[in-house]
């Protein structure tokens, strides 16, 4: 028996190429959604089988030993999606379709089901049966370079892309579609709170220039202030234990800077209408700012099947 139930009025879905990737980039944004009562819904794209593993007690998980670690990052996902207060996330084409591609130029890119490698419309239209089900106003993804230049984060853009293309020829794509950005002054600060600092990510960049991501700030549409759920984005992100070391950087951005640099998150609006916005630059601080009333409360009804 089925049960048709209607979702909440703000519906956003976010599509990301690695298990981590959610925490990393998005999940102050993630958290402060699913605690504002939205329905938040993860798409990852792949299971982070050609990751680095941090924990040493782990390292034989690594994809040249027993190549285990596409399942381990499973559960560290979990975690960090309980961390955000995020209940509906799904591996695109269901866990294991797609694999890690490894980092750009790798021999790995070529592994027959390595994410890199995937027939576009085929990708897409698993993302298509999501949006269809879940209706989001808003998705969030990654620039055309994927936001570093990694080949999974630049085919995670173009399939989220296309999906929204075949989406609107349906009439069910988001209003707004957003890519995640850094801008230009957070990085110049980011250089100056750590120019003393002995574990200084920005280590020999000389100039900005030089990193593969970068916005300038004229360029961005929206702030979302999720220093209120900086906690749970450092949780989420510690569930990725295998990926990021207890004692990476990320975590030792205390104070001020701290707040601004984890809590806050930052996206250019690639579709749609910006919304209304404040500062010099007019930044959104609501990524469904603008929508209309119909948009924005639309009520889905959605067949919730296998429910008694
Ligand atoms: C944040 C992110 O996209 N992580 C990816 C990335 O990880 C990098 C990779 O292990 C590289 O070898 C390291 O030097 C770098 O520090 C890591 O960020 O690529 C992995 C392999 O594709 C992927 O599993 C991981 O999630
Ligand atoms: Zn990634």
């Amino acid at each position: 028996m089925t049960v048709v139930t209607t979702l909440p009025n703000r519906r956003l879905l976010l599509v990301h190429a690695h298990p981590d990737d959610e925490s990393i980039g998005t999940g102050s944004t993630m958290a402060h959604y699913a605690a504002a009562g939205a329905h938040v819904t993860l798409v990852t794209c792949t299971l982070g089988e050609e990751g680095e593993i941090h924990v040493p007690a782990l390292s034989q998980l690594a994809a040249a030993e027993a190549d285990q670690l596409g399942g381990y990052r499973i559960g560290e996902l979990a975690a960090a999606c309980a961390a955000l207060g995020v209940s509906d996330h799904r591996f695109l084409g269901g866990a294991g379709r797609y694999r890690d591609s490894g980092m750009m130029g790798l021999a790995t890119n070529e592994h027959p089901r390595a994410f890199w490698q995937a027939d576009l419309d085929e990708a897409a239209g698993h993302l298509v049966e999501v949006i269809r089900e879940v209706r989001p106003q808003v998705l969030v993804t990654y620039d055309p370079n994927g936001f570093y230049g990694h080949p999974d984060h630049i085919q995670a853009h173009r399939v989220a892309m296309r999906a929204v293309e075949l989406a609107a020829a349906e009439g069910c794509a988001p209003a707004k579609v957003y890519w995640t950005a850094m801008p230009l002054s957070v990085l110049e600060a980011g250089m100056a709170h750590f120019a003393e600092s002995s574990d200084n990510p920005f280590a020999g960049i000389q100039d900005l220039a030089e990193l593969p991501f970068g916005t300038p700030d004229d360029q961005i549409a929206a702030r979302i202030d999720g220093t209120d759920q900086h906690a749970a984005k450092e949780a989420a992100m510690r569930a990725h234990a295998t990926q990021i070391p207890a004692t990476s950087w990320l975590y030792s951005i205390a104070g001020n800077f701290g707040g601004e640099f984890m809590g806050v998150e930052f996206f250019t609006l690639a579709v749609g209408e910006k919304g209304p916005g404040s500062g010099p630059y007019g930044w959104e601080d609501d990524l469904f700012a603008g929508l209309s009333d119909e948009t924005a409360t639309d009520r889905h009804p959605v067949a919730v099947a296998g429910l008694r």
